[in-house]
Parts: structure tokens; C-alpha cells; sequence
């Protein structure tokens, strides 16, 4: 078997005086969907923002592809796509325009790969309408559009769904399962049920039990 892609030991983290978690350790190998569950406030932004190397307020090791991510931060930022909480998408633009923001580091991207992730996430028409024009969940719509080009080992994915319809959360979770068949491998969170059967593990941060 090969040896994971991520390994998380022992993590300990406090936010006002309140242990979030503790002793926390999984692993996630190629092909995993890993969903850490826990309820509101349990820590599960938290976590992924520390997975994500976006916050260094915790007490343990991270290790990607055998090196802590803070000996060689630069390989596991190329290796990661993170989507925060938050759209992450600028009002002022357009869905194009915001793409080619976001892949500003990826000169290979065209427009025609561009449209096509636009259209895949059911933006076809809205190319050019500015952000601040569109609804909830077609700003998120335009977040999620980073999925299809992105060539990132790693997704860290922090409530994708959120007012994604029914349709759109399916269409995702196919996506999911397809960067995981390809061996990549994701961790989000999500308050949705996920329909993706035997390949999704849990990370429980009520239970701190690690995976199951
Ligand atoms: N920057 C911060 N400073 C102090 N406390 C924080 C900070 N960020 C988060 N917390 C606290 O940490 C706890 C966990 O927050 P977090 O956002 O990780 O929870 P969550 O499990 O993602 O919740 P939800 O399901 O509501 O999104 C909360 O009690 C929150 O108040």
C-alpha cells in the first residue's frame, strides 16, 4: 500500500481558552474523500485553515508527502487548491474576469478552458456579467469553477455547497469522486449529506475519535 499523501499527528488547538480538538491524528491517502464532521463552532473551519497552511495556531505536525508543509511550504501550496467558507470571488468583476485572477499563477490556462469551467458549473451566459449582479449560489458557482482547472493534488474545501441547488451539489459531488478516482484527494466540510457512499471517511471533531 502506498503511503498517505497527508499525515496529521497529534494536533492540539485552543481558541479562548476552549480545546477544540486534541491528539488529533489521521491520515488522508490518494483517492480519499475525507468530511470532517462536527457541530456549529466545533472547529472545523479551523481546522481546514490549518490544513490549508493558512494558520499556524495549533500545536503538532502536518506532514505532506513525508515533509512537515512548514520544511517545504512551497511544494504543498503548489500541491493544494483551498476554497474558503467565503466565495472567495470579487464583485466589482466578472466570472471570467475573476477566473483568470484566480489562475493568474497558471499562464498555460486559456480562455477556452476558462469558458469551458464556466460552463460545466452552469455559468454559460453569465461570463460577463459582473459578480455583484448575480445570485448567492452563482457566486459560488464561480468559486467552484477553480475545480475544473486546477491540476492540485489536495482539495481543501470549506462548505462547498452552500446555496448550490440540488442539482449543482450532484454535479460537485461527481467531481469529487472523479479527482479522488484520478488520485487526488479532498477534505471539506459540509453541513449536506453526502451522496457518495463508501468512498467518503469521517473525521468526527465531537467525538475527537479521528477517522472511522
Ligand atoms: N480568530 C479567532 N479568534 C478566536 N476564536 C476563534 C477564531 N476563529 C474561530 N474561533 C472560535 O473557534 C471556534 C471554532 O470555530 P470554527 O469556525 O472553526 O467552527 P466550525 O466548526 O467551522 O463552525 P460552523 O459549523 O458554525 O461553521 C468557535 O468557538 C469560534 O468562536
Amino acid at each position: 500500500m502506498s503511503e498517505p499523501l497527508l499525515i496529521v499527528k497529534n494536533l492540539f488547538c485552543e481558541r479562548d481558552d476552549r480545546v477544540l480538538f486534541d491528539q488529533l491524528s489521521f491520515d488522508v491517502s490518494a483517492g480519499d474523500v475525507v468530511q470532517i464532521e462536527g457541530q456549529n463552532g466545533s472547529g472545523k473551519t479551523t481546522l481546514l485553515r490549518i490544513l490549508g497552511a493558512l494558520s499556524r495556531h495549533y500545536e503538532g505536525d502536518i506532514y505532506w508527502k513525508g515533509t512537515s508543509i512548514h520544511d517545504d511550504s512551497l511544494t504543498y501550496r503548489n500541491d493544494l487548491l483551498y476554497l474558503g467558507h467565503q466565495p472567495g470571488v470579487k464583485a466589482v468583476l466578472t466570472p471570467e474576469e475573476n477566473l483568470r485572477w484566480f489562475m493568474a499563477l497558471h499562464p498555460s490556462l486559456d480562455v477556452g478552458q476558462i469558458r469551458h469551467a464556466l460552463t460545466e458549473v452552469g455559468l454559460r451566459g453569465f461570463e460577463d456579467v459582473p459578480c455583484h449582479m448575480l445570485s448567492a449560489g452563482q457566486n459560488r458557482r464561480v468559486g467552484l469553477a477553480r475545480l475544473y482547472l486546477s491540476q492540485a493534488l489536495l482539495w481543501i474545501l470549506d462548505e462547498p455547497f452552500t446555496a448550490i441547488d440540488k442539482q449543482g451539489v450532484a454535479a460537485q459531488e461527481a467531481l469529487l469522486l472523479a479527482h479522488a478516482e484520478r488520485g487526488g484527494a479532498v477534505i471539506l466540510t459540509t453541513h449536506h449529506e453526502l451522496n457518495l457512499g463508501q468512498f467518503v471517511r469521517r473525521v468526527n471533531l465531537d467525538k475527537q475519535v479521528g477517522t472511522k
